[in-house]
């Protein structure tokens, strides 16, 4: 019965660990050529879709936005995996073999494995093979201390891939390693970047199972089980329990209210002067609350796309594609944001507008006083 039941791959870690570039990778692997591949978004406007380089079919990537999958588009999941076979089917039939689900940084995995291996026809239709957990080698300590659903994310794990260890020196990456083994002694350690081989290995697990996790684990899936009952249940580490809106009316939203995602679309180029100085600005005056920057940008100076990644105080390489994914030509920038909203956003970049487009009108260079800048 086993044989005709499509494995489910859930790829999850904190916001901005690597889970985008790993896939990305593994989608070079031949045993993702008939992957169907769904990736959730926090906010209304996902970028990832564009950043996901496919080497299969173009169809086979999923984008679920504006909500997390671990709450309040709970309901879409069951929906869109028990659509999936005929909704996305190929000349009427179903085409894939395995589906890897990307999760947000913030998800809670427990509910969502719970919804893949508990709802009757899911599991008669998918079985839930492993879970792949991401933790950036870099962030990962202070993330693991301060963010309770990457500490569930690493405990829930099959396999931890510790991203970034080319960024980190050894002796950090040797504490959080040790870190990683007492929160899940079962599940082996793979550092990235890896070799296609190396990373072959993931899809060795072919069987999630509770049994052999920490009790921990075992009983935050049991109180998923208890709260689909209709119990109610509580976390217990400050998420927000309110009823979101009409069309989700049976999930709800698991997470701290003061972190929220802004998307900013650009409809003209903007000159990269100004960009540099809208991030400096958000970044010296309020880069605590900065979680998470992805942006396509379509910047004065560039006939090409440029993809910038911010992970809190980390700011990665900027890369420059070769060409628009779509047709959109606009720049969109997506922030995690803690205590921040879209006004403080935009205050900031019209101020910083203001003051370099009249210090140009003066002929003024120097630029670099903020001080009086509006608070964010
Ligand atoms: N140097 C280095 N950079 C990496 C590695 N893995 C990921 N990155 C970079 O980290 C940034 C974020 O990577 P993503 O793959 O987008 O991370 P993510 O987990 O998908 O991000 P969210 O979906 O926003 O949570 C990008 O600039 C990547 O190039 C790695 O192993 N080494």
């Amino acid at each position: 019965m086993d044989v005709k039941r499509i494995p489910v791959t859930l790829l999850t870690g904190f916001l901005g660990a690597g889970k985008t570039t790993v896939l990305n990778q593994l989608f070079q692997l031949p045993e993702m050529s008939k992957a169907l591949v769904i990736i959730n978004e926090f906010g209304s406007v996902g970028i990832d879709h564009d950043l996901v380089t496919q080497s299969n079919e173009n169809d086979s990537v999923v984008e679920m936005a504006n909500g997390c999958l671990c709450c309040t588009i709970k309901g879409d999941l069951q929906k869109t995996l028990k659509e999936a076979p005929w909704r996305f089917s190929r000349e009427g039939q179903c085409w894939f073999d395995r589906v890897v689900i990307e999760t947000t940084g913030l998800a809670d995995p427990a509910p969502i494995i719970h919804t893949v291996m508990a709802d009757d026809d899911l599991k008669t239709r998918y079985k839930l093979a492993n879970v792949l957990t991401l933790v950036d080698a870099v962030n990962g300590a202070a993330t693991l201390d301060a963010q309770p659903e990457a500490v569930k994310q690493a405990a829930v794990a099959d396999r931890l891939l510790i991203s970034k260890t080319d960024l980190a020196d050894e002796a950090t990456i040797k504490t959080l390693s040790a870190r990683l083994k007492r929160l899940n002694p079962a599940a082996p350690l793979q550092m990235l970047p890896c070799s296609d081989g190396e990373l072959a290995s993931v899809f060795d697990n072919s069987d999630f199972n509770p049994e052999l996790k920490s009790e921990d684990v075992r009983k935050w899936l049991a109180e998923e089980a208890y709260g689909d009952e209709g119990h109610h249940h509580h976390h217990g580490h400050g998420h927000d329990h309110h009823h979101h809106g009409h069309d989700h009316h049976h999930d709800v939203n698991r997470h701290d209210d003061r972190i929220r995602s802004v998307c900013i679309t650009l409809d003209d180029p903007i000159p990269a002067e100004i960009f540099d100085s809208w991030l400096e600005m958000l970044v010296t005056f309020n880069g605590v609350n900065v979680l998470r920057v992805k942006g396509l940008l379509n910047l004065v100076e560039l006939d090409k796309p440029l993809v910038i990644h911010g992970v809190q105080h980390i700011w990665h390489p900027p890369v420059t594609l070769d060409d628009w994914p779509s047709d959109d030509r606009r720049s969109r920038i997506v922030f995690i944001l803690r205590d921040l909203e879209e006004r403080d956003l935009r205050d900031m970049l019209a101020f910083v507008t203001d003051r370099l487009e009249s210090s140009h009108i003066m002929g003024l260079e120097d630029t670099a006083e903020l001080a009086d800048a509006p608070a964010g």
